[in-house]
């Protein structure tokens, strides 16, 4: 390969992996400095704990208007002094040599309005941008190994792409082939043969405000504008593959809400805040190894999809402003965010290797300790920082959340995040700092299985033997084993209509003015919720024995446990409740055990008639049998669960949706939509046919056999 050797040399500038978050702050332009006239003082300071080799740098912004220091942290910072050859060397040129093994790179510049953005990508032949030293350096390379070299050029504008390098900007469409590889038709590939070939290309077809667009309206339209560079080998060439680089220069951002802004800008800023939003998502979702990645949330991620995730290179530039620009605080924030989901997820894989193999060290050869239920924890101290730091980067994180977080700095999150958390599961208590011990009920576990309509068929199993892992901030592990007697397993709901699956195969829609705008307003954070992983679960060959590697990432910080927790209890409960009746401890008083509260140890049933009070509205029904006691806690219990069921698909978040019962990423995409139409939709359990469940899913959602 051509360029081994020189990979291996610089990835040390690439120390985390293979996303990179970087920001860039540009320098005054001359009519800056002009209308300045006295000197410019820096509102951005930054902080490189190692100089120019730090790896995470904290930016501090003075804000104005607010009177306080905003902070972020991203990867590495350049500053005004730092100009593009070195942003070059240190990102882009590792990025290159590893075209030529092989991978794929992307380079993503996003920030406010004028922050540098193009600058930065593209620059001009006097002063080259990054695409321009990539293409001098990738040109030489492909000559030298004969390969010839070709680009696209092609503009995202409001979630259609068109054509560039084609004067008639043909729409280009996303399809994929047979082997699933995205395919962009419609769009065109031009050879390339020297450097400047290229710039007279790329400067004139990336710049066509002023030649080509003929109307007023169209000066001023933000779109994306996206370069590709493709390498063709010929059969005979030594080189078997070589990847394909983007370089991606993303609209300006500019918040609505501040400035008046006509109704194309507000789509434009909402396109360009899908994107962002959807990409994101994707890089989190791809770093956190989630079964679905949302490529089609957006058209840049649908049509970056082949070039995203894997052992591709990808890297985000975040351009800011170097006077005071609230927009570029924002970008900031977004960019802390990607990059700290960058890092959990890092961190969450380095934990998930020492868990299995724990697991392995387990399962050679300590014994189970029957009916019991303990957990000893060696360190907690920090074990609620650690759930607050999942929540503010983790995948998970970004769902249910305002895209532009003004609050980035860690002690807001920890305000944000500090809402109750705790498990049907498991409840720990986490204030001592050293040993502790925590009581585990397990009434059931749910596996969910992905279906080929991306759906989940659900499976509630009862396990016999359920070890619990329990992660500290400081990666230590607490671990319980809890048995309980019988396994049940209830099929899974039917497949969601054919309905359902072609409005999610639609194309996407144009985003309405209310409904973007309330997405960016949308600050009610559901995902504060803790969710719980069930991972690596298995079976032995007897069938007796079922070992579970649980990875608990919620921790009871005193609140009230979250709502899909609750449900869960109370839907478990009232199993037990119909399934084994021999089992439930009637109160002596004859009060029902409506609330759900189930004895854990099971005792012996003795039947007992209740009191029967006569009167004018104290008749009751008399209950004979311990399934008409069931029955009459069940109606009780049913309401209740019914209303809490319902206030929960009103209100809870996509991930949340996900982990009720038939609910899948279909149902709850369809959910969400509904929501958006209006408030609370959700009344009755009728209702939920509008998202395809069938009557008899319904009834059987809440039934007593
Ligand atoms: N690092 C830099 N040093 C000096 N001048 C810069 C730098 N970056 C950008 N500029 C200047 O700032 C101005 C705005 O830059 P540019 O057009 O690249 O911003 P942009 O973010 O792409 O704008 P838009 O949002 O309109 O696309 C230009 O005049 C450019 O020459």
């Amino acid at each position: 390969m051509a360029s081994s050797d020189c990979n291996k040399e610089n990835r040390g500038s690439h120390p985390t992996g293979l996303v990179r978050v970087v920001a860039r702050i540009r320098g005054f332009t001359n009519r800056e400095r002009e209308l300045a006239k006295s000197s410019l003082t820096p509102w951005i300071s930054i902080q490189k704990p190692k100089g120019e080799a730090s790896d995470a740098v904290t930016l501090s912004f003075e804000d104005q208007s607010a009177s306080q220091k905003e902070s972020c942290q991203v990867h590495y910072c350049y500053d005004q002094d730092e100009n593009t050859d070195m942003m070059y060397s240190r990102e882009i040129k590792p990025l290159v040599s590893g075209i030529f093994d092989g991978r794929d790179a992307t380079v993503v510049a996003y920030g406010a309005i004028g922050s540098g953005k193009t600058y930065t990508i593209q620059g001009s032949e006097e002063k080259p941008g990054l695409a321009i030293l990539a293409m001098d350096e990738m040109i030489s390379t492909a000559e030298r190994l004969g390969i010839s070299v070709t680009i696209s050029l092609y503009e995202i504008y409001q979630e259609h792409a068109y054509d560039l390098l084609n004067p008639e900007r043909p729409t280009v469409m996303v399809l994929k082939d047979v082997q699933g590889r995205i395919k962009l038709k419609g769009l065109s590939q031009a050879p390339v043969k020297s450097v400047s070939e290229f710039c007279k290309t790329y400067l004139s077809a990336s710049s066509p405000r002023k030649a080509i667009q003929k109307h007023a309206t169209q000066l001023s339209r933000r779109s994306h504008k996206c370069l590709i560079v493709k390498f063709v080998t010929p059969t005979n060439s030594e080189v078997s593959h070589v990847g394909k680089m983007n370089f991606v220069d993303l609209a300006g951002y500019e918040d609505p809400r501040r400035k008046r802004s006509d109704c194309t800008k507000i789509a434009e800023n909402n396109a360009l805040s899908k994107s962002l939003y959807a990409l994101q998502k994707v890089v989190l979702a791809l770093n956190a190894n989630e079964s679905h990645i949302p490529f089609r949330e957006s058209k840049l991620t649908h049509m970056l999809q082949d070039s995203l995730g894997g052992v591709n290179g990808l890297i985000f530039i975040a351009c800011l402003n170097p006077s005071f620009c609230q927009d570029s605080i924002y970008m900031a924030s977004l960019a802390s965010r990607t990059y700290q989901g960058i890092r959990q997820s890092i961190m969450d894989s380095t934990k998930k290797t020492k868990s299995l193999n724990r697991l392995a060290a387990l399962s050679s050869g300590k014994p189970r300790i029957p009916q019991s239920s303990s957990a000893s924890m060696k360190k907690q101290t920090g074990s609620r920082m650690h759930f607050l730091q999942k929540k503010v980067s983790g995948a998970t994180v970004i769902k249910g959340k305002k895209l532009f977080d003004e609050a980035n700095n860690s002690k807001k999150y920890m305000k944000a995040t500090s809402t109750s958390t705790s498990c049907v599961a498991s409840t720990m208590k986490t204030e001592t700092p050293d040993k502790a011990t925590s009581t585990v009920t397990v009434p059931f576990f749910e596996t969910t299985v992905n279906t080929e309509t991306g759906d989940e068929a659900t499976s509630t199993v009862t396990v016999p033997s359920v070890e619990t892992t329990v992660y500290t901030e400081t990666g230590d592990e607490a671990t319980s084993t809890v048995t309980v007697p019988s396994i049940e397993i209830t099929p899974p709901l039917e497949e969601e209509s054919s309905v359902d699956a072609a409005k999610a195969a639609a194309p996407l829609k144009e985003v309405s003015e209310h409904a973007s705008q309330k997405s960016l307003e949308n600050q009610v954070d559901l995902s504060s919720e803790a969710s719980c992983t069930t991972e690596a679960l298995s079976l032995d060959k007897e069938g007796d024995i079922m070992d579970k590697e649980n990875t608990v990432q919620y921790i009871d910080v005193g609140g009230s446990p979250p709502l899909c927790a609750r449900l869960r209890e109370i839907s478990s409960n009232l199993k037990l409740v119909d399934s084994t009746p021999t089992c439930i401890d009637l109160p002596k008083q004859g009060n029902l055990p409506c609330d759900g509260q189930i004895s854990a140890e099971p005792k012996d049933f003795e039947p007992r008639t209740p009191p029967f009070e006569s009167g004018k509205g104290n008749e009751r029904p008399y209950l004979n049998t311990p399934r008409e006691v069931s029955k009459t806690c069940y109606c009780g219990t049913k309401n209740s669960l019914v209303q809490e069921y319902l206030r929960f698909v009103n209100s809870a978040s996509k991930e949340d949706l996900k982990g009720l019962k038939g609910i899948g990423e279909k149902r709850a995409t369809r959910i969400l939509e509904i929501r958006e139409e209006s408030p609370e939709p959700f009344k009755s359990l009728e209702d939920l046919k509008d998202i395809g469940l069938s009557a008899k899913q319904i009834k059987g959602m809440f039934a007593m056999k």
